[in-house]
């Protein structure tokens, strides 16, 4: 568990199969799909060699890539940032290299199956991510209202963080049949997945979070909703996330997503960047030794696109930054949506008017981070009371609080070692009052903050380099950090995710498929970036005439057995 109120009801039982980001909306099993050796699909040989646009190289692109590479295709990347895209590792300048910050993602729960099959085959390694209250977390101090806690598990916090752990248990239990979809997504329950979801789907689209909350009879004290926003059910307070459709949240309780976080050993962008440079054992009509690497001039993706529009023959057009028009059959959009409507000159007609409206009505979420490097893991010292004796306490813990810095990571890696400090993570409103204020500006505001909290700790002496930050809502290549749906989003999401299927599109709207973390069900987990790009691997496929091998159904071959639900549109 990772935060100071449990995700959940703890189901314990090992025997259980494990939970996984399978559905709730569209339950397929892509973990299953990448696995099985039959492989993915097939093209016809006259279509092998075949260019493909691939707009986006974070991770979403980077896979759709790599499998239509495996299938015979080229596929041409293009990228307006830099491979990885919200996978962003850095360093900080002056300092070992080996100390780097997760300016994006940085952390993913178990239950990223499709993401740990690249994970694996990228040869990484993961470790346990120092949340609050998790296990490998040494402490975590809990401050409100100028009130500090230190607790290194949840039975250390005062008794109003369990009666606030038991609201939500009996909220979710009750408004959103917790225990009986968390059986089904473990079995796999496709029809008893969709009856519940369905049933959600159509009582809560119109709900916000906070609403949800405040209709919980459980949940009918202020005070217990406001420490749940503050301190969060997850992984630091999440009362930014009120305003959200409450749908966003149960998926991500659901499935699961909010536990049991692990942290990509030497940074998560690797993950993109091995993949760009490996040379897969099994390749059609490439020979092998060939990588996405060494399909593109000089090893480097194509810079940013800034027109796409349709020309004859329902080809799609692609102009790029260097002025480089190039045409495709087919082309993928793994960006932020939000980019067709800004950064990239875009026809009309490359969507239907109902899909334009979903893209324009994309809502995103702001977030900041900040990191600084430290000498040593100084944290780990022990505190001494006033007269001088050892209290046995950490000198400073993981930290959430009500103040600015909202959520302090301590990431160390070993004792003797330079360790870095996550002074704050914020999102939404949090973030937006970080927007204006420079890397140093920031720096002073959050040992401010500290400094109330640790009065005796000097963090300031510790720090060996600059700071590193971000706000994404500021960066012009993603214009927010991920998508969040508001009430009443669910169709717009729905007509997103689903068009890969572009059987059911008008023949002249076909061609380009939109996918990444933008469209996915799950938008701020990476899983999700991976599961939309696999449907439109299968959509490419499809086009150009392929097949799945029988014994392994892709995303579209099942589609009408698990489509997500619809509600009416009038
Ligand atoms: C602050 C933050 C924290 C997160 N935390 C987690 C986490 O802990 N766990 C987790 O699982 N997920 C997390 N995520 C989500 C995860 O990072 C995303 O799901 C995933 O990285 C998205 O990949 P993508 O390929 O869909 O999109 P992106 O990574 O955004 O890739 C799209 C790419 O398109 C490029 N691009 C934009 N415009 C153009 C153009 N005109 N031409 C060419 N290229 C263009 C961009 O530069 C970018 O590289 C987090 C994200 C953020 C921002």
């Amino acid at each position: 568990m990772t935060s100071t109120v449990p995700n959940a009801i703890e189901h314990a039982d090992e025997q259980q199969p494990p939970i996984t980001m399978f559905g709730p909306d569209f339950p397929y099993a892509y973990d299953d799909f990448l696995a099985h050796p039959a492989g993915l699909g097939q093209i016809p040989a006259t279509e092998h060699g075949t260019e493909v646009a691939v707009i986006g190289g974070g991770l979403s692109g980077i896979v759709a890539a790599y499998e239509l590479m495996k299938m015979g295709l080229k596929p041409v990347v293009y990228e307006a940032d830099r491979i990885g895209g919200r996978l962003r590792t850095v360093g900080f300048e002056g300092c070992d290299p080996s100390l780097t910050a997760e300016m994006g993602a940085m952390r993913f729960p178990p239950s990223s199956t499709a993401l740990q099959h690249y994970i694996d085959l990228a040869g990484l390694e993961t470790r346990p991510f120092p949340n609050p209250l998790a296990e490998t977390t040494p402490s975590t101090v809990v401050d409100l209202k100028g009130e500090s806690h230190y607790a290194e598990t949840i039975d250390d916090l005062p008794q109003v963080y369990r009666d606030v752990a038991a609201a939500w248990n009996a909220c979710l239990e009750e408004g959103a049949d917790f225990s009986d979809m968390n059986r089904a997504l473990r079995e796999r329950d496709v029809p008893r997945i969709r009856e519940i979801w369905a049933k959600l789907v159509e009582r809560l689209d119109n709900q916000t979070f906070y609403g949800f909350l405040c209709d919980s009879e459980a949940f009918k004290s202020f005070r217990h909703r406001e420490i749940f926003g503050q301190v969060g059910f997850g992984t630091g307070g999440w009362d930014t996330d009120f305003p959200n459709s409450i749908l966003e949240i149960l998926r991500v309780v659901h499935t699961e997503a909010d536990d049991h976080h692990r942290g990509i050993v030497g940074g998560s962008q690797q993950l993109p960047l091995r993949l760009w440079e490996r040379e897969p054992e099994k390749i059609t009509h490439w020979s092998y030794g060939t990588s996405l690497k060494s399909l593109h001039d000089e090893g480097e993706p194509r810079p940013a696109v800034t027109r796409l529009h349709r020309t004859a023959g329902n080809r799609i057009t692609v102009t790029d930054a260097d002025g480089d028009i190039r045409t495709y059959q087919v082309a993928i959009f793994t960006a932020q949506s939000w980019m067709l409507l800004s950064k990239i000159a875009c026809d009309d007609s490359l969507f239907p008017i109902d899909h334009w409206t979903a893209i324009e009505r994309t809502h995103y979420m702001e977030s900041s981070k900040l990191f600084v490097p430290v000498d040593r893991p100084f944290w780990l010292d022990k505190a001494v009371d006033d007269r001088g004796n050892p209290t046995g306490r950490d000198v400073m813990s993981m930290t959430l609080t009500d103040r600015m810095t909202r959520g302090t990571y301590l990431l160390d890696d070993g004792p003797d070692k330079p360790a870095v400090i996550c002074l704050s993570y914020t999102w939404c409103d949090d973030s937006l009052k970080w927007l204006p204020l420079s890397a140093n500006e920031r720096l002073e505001v959050m040992l401010k903050s500290l400094g109330e909290i640790y009065p005796n700790v000097d963090i300031r002496s510790h720090v060996i380099g600059d700071p590193v930050t971000v706000s994404w809502e500021n960066e012009p290549y993603f214009m927010g950090a991920f998508k969040a749906n508001l009430p009443g989003h669910y169709r717009y999401q729905r007509r997103l995710f689903t068009h890969f299927m572009q059987d059911r599109l008008p023949e002249d709207k076909r061609g380009i498929f939109l996918a990444g973390d933008d469209i996915s069900w799950t938008a701020g987990w990476a899983e999700g970036a991976i599961q939309t790009a696999l449907n439109a691997v299968w959509g490419v496929m499809h086009h150009f005439g392929g097949t799945t091998d029988a014994t392994n159904p892709g995303p579209g071959d099942v589609y009408d057995e698990i489509a997500p639900v619809e509600l009416p549109e009038d």
